[in-house]
């Protein structure tokens, strides 16, 4: 089944996810940094000090995207290491840092995809209030600013937030992801924020830049449990909190009405001028797909009374996600129908299982990742000839890494990750996703 010539092939990281050194030549600390420093909110008290080494080790890191035969790689900049307070003077070992990531990239005929936020805000500006202040939209346009004017041009594909969903929920709501609060009256303003945000940076681009920019949105489709009205009525709940939320801002110019009361009080009066800003237009929408979640009404739960039953004979990933390769489908043919069929990339697509150890001879049979990403992109030429506008695939991820709140106790890698000696290690799924590579899809 070969895709259109020109389907781009990647896979994607994240910065602090796997560079380490989070404090070195000069950067300042994010709220991820601090996160993982503060006892008893990361799992086995594990940080992002020494990750995977990849601020160090990253012309090796280059020569396994070669291996992998990589036509573009997905990756973050770290704020702080560019701009340490987040904003002002500009760290230039930082900008070095990234340049130099980026010739080598172009050298081994890489595409670079850069993402300007991936959840990393500079310590210095949650100090000052974060996304929860007003300012935070003109901050990171200030640094957009500065990194476009650095990298734009051997950089010709931007993404300016990864999942804002995913900072509001888990940072503001659950507190279960940096900077941790839990406070339903903070979330829409953080969720605003971030948009504004977003929607300056694209102006800052438009401004200065010659190439491409988008979003990064987290898409999961969601399915009623039973035909019984309280479980639509919480199936279209949830899907306006997570999948509309952001999607409507950006593309329609406005929020959804379900969305608005189910915050009820908690909802600000947002200025009508902030979605005009918000709904500037962009060049592509990046989807990470990973599961879908049926829904069951469950009153009790905070802020969203929605349960996930349990799937009877479904697949399971370790991060506790069904495996559901037709939700990828659905959600692909939603995005074309309701928002006008964009451009679309998969920016993130790929599980955590229980990998065997490295066998002798260096082999990772991970049989169940290859599974996965299999039935996923099987489904991607379908939605192509459905007439959805996809363009491009990255898996999640290059390598094994800190899976935030998780530590390292979650590996997605095509790329095992020996964190005792930094050795890396090809798994089989990285071997065959070569092969994918090679034969543009032909061989799925
Ligand atoms: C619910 O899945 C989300 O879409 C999602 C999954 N993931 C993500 N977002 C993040 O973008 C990555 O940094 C994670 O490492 C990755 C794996 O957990």
């Amino acid at each position: 089944m070969a895709f259109p010539d020109g389907f781009l092939w990647g896979a994607a990281t994240a910065a602090y996810q796997i560079e380490g050194s989070p404090l070195a030549d000069g950067a300042g600390a994010s709220i991820w940094h601090r996160f993982c420093h503060t006892p008893g909110l990361v799992h086995g008290g594990d940080t992002g000090d020494v990750a995977c080494d990849h601020y160090r080790r990253w012309p090796e890191d280059i020569a396994l995207m070669r291996r992998l035969g990589l036509q573009s790689y997905r990756f973050s900049i770290a704020w702080g290491r560019v701009l340490p307070q987040g904003t002002g003077t500009a760290n230039s070992a930082g900008l070095d840092f990234y340049e130099r990531l980026v010739d080598q990239l172009l050298e081994a005929g890489i595409a670079p995809n850069a993402t300007l936020y991936h959840w990393d805000l500079p310590a210095a500006l949650d100090d000052r209030g974060g996304w929860l202040n007003r300012d935070s939209a003109d901050w990171f346009a200030e640094y957009a600013d500065l990194v476009f004017r650095r990298l734009d041009g051997r950089v010709k594909m931007w993404t300016t937030l990864n999942e804002p969903w995913v900072v509001m929920d888990g940072g503001y709501l659950s507190g279960a992801l940096a900077p941790g609060h839990r406070n339903l009256f903070e979330a829409p303003i953080v969720a605003h924020n971030l948009l504004r945000a977003h929607g300056k940076a694209v102006q800052a681009y438009r401004a200065s830049g010659a190439h491409r920019i988008g979003l990064v949105v987290n898409l999961e489709p969601k399915y009623p449990a039973s035909d019984a009205p309280q479980d639509r009525v919480a199936t279209r709940r949830a899907h306006a909190y997570m999948n509309r939320h952001f999607m409507d801002p950006v593309f329609r110019g406005r929020y959804d009405a379900v969305l608005v009361r189910m915050f009820g009080a908690a909802w600000p009066a947002f200025p009508a001028s902030d979605l005009d800003l918000i709904r500037t237009p962009i060049d592509f929408l990046g989807i990470n797909y990973y599961t879908r979640n049926v829904v069951r009404d469950d009153a009790g739960r905070f802020p969203l009374p929605v349960e996930r039953p349990v799937q009877r004979g479904a697949t399971y990933t370790e991060t506790g996600w069904e495996v559901f390769p037709q939700g990828l489908l659905d959600t692909l043919n939603w995005v074309r129908t309701r928002y006008g069929n964009p451009p679309v990339y998969i920016t993130e697509n790929g599980a955590a299982f229980d990998d065997p150890p490295v066998a002798q001879g260096g082999a990772v049979h991970d049989a169940l990742r290859t599974d996965y990403l299999r039935q996923h992109l099987r489904v991607l030429h379908r939605a192509i000839a459905e007439g959805c506008d996809l363009r491009g695939y990255y898996a999640w991820s290059l390598l094994d890494n800190l899976e935030w709140a998780h530590g390292y106790s979650k590996r997605f890698g095509l790329v095992h990750v020996d964190y005792r000696n930094q050795r890396r290690t090809l798994k089989d799924s990285g071997a065959w996703y070569a092969r994918v590579i090679a034969s543009n899809g032909q061989c799925l």
